[in-house]
């Protein structure tokens, strides 16, 4: 199997400037790997930095140690270190992040907000769009609802559209967080189905997941994240 994630001696702390420069460690001593086809869950009680360390692994937060290397395009890259320009290629082609909540540009149809990874990426619009029309009918969102901007949506619509958007590109790490907060057991279900099926393709999954039936059905490991928790 080979290594797609590979996190060693993270540590992140947060500096409050504005409240006189006050330090904040939440992890340190942060040790993972993830191979290709495998899904981690990230564990752990609210606080203890699952989310900082999904946020450091797709370079949104920097490290303030340590090496979250990736593989892209064969070759290992640190992203706690790559340019910003560098980061910006590893997104477009090598790593996702689907967050709990949408966050679309105003006024843009629902199938755009879907297709536009894959024409970032080149391909077709005629393309695109049938691929996107395709996941948002697996995701139950009507077709009546494609041309609207998914701005007025339900809060489980619009996480069903994130998803949708999420899982398009068929990228070869995924990082989810609580992609099932919001959503009914059939929606659970098919995001269930479709975590199943972007491993079988390969992809590397690092998963925050509250509800224990959802994490036992996509869970290869768990990594209980309060080992990593600093003290303050
Ligand atoms: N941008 C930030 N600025 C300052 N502190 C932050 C920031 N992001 C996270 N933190 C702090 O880091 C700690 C860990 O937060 P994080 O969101 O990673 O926890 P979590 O385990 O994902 O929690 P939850 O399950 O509640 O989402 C918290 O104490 C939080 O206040």
């Amino acid at each position: 199997m080979s290594v797609m994630i590979d996190v060693t001696n993270a540590q992140k702390t947060f500096t409050m400037h504005l409240q006189s420069g006050i330090e904040l460690p939440v992890v340190r001593g942060v040790n993972f790997q993830v191979d290709a086809g495998e899904c981690v869950v990230l564990s752990g009680p609210s606080g203890a930095g699952k989310s900082s360390i999904l946020k450091m692994i797709f370079a949104n937060y920097r490290c303030g140690g340590g090496r979250v290397d990736i593989r892209h395009q064969g070759t290992l890259i640190d992203i706690a270190t790559a340019e910003p320009r560098q980061i910006l290629n590893v997104r477009r082609s090598t790593i996702g992040y689907v967050s709990q909540f949408l966050r679309a540009v105003p006024r843009v149809a629902t199938i755009d907000v879907v297709a536009e990874p894959l024409i970032a990426n080149g391909v077709t619009r005629a393309e695109a769009n049938d691929r996107a029309g395709r996941a948002l009918h697996r995701l139950n969102i009507a077709e009546r609802f494609w041309q609207l901007p998914p701005a007025t949506f339900s809060g489980g619509e619009q996480q069903r559209v994130n998803i949708a958007r999420g899982f398009i590109s068929d990228l070869p790490i995924l990082l989810l967080d609580e992609p099932t907060a919001s959503l009914d057991a059939a929606n659970r279900a098919v995001v269930v189905g479709l975590i199943a099926g972007t491993k079988r393709k390969g992809t590397a999954i690092v998963a925050i997941v509250h509800d224990d039936e959802v994490r036992r059905q996509i869970a290869d490991r768990i990594i209980d994240v309060t080992g990593f928790t600093a003290a303050a």
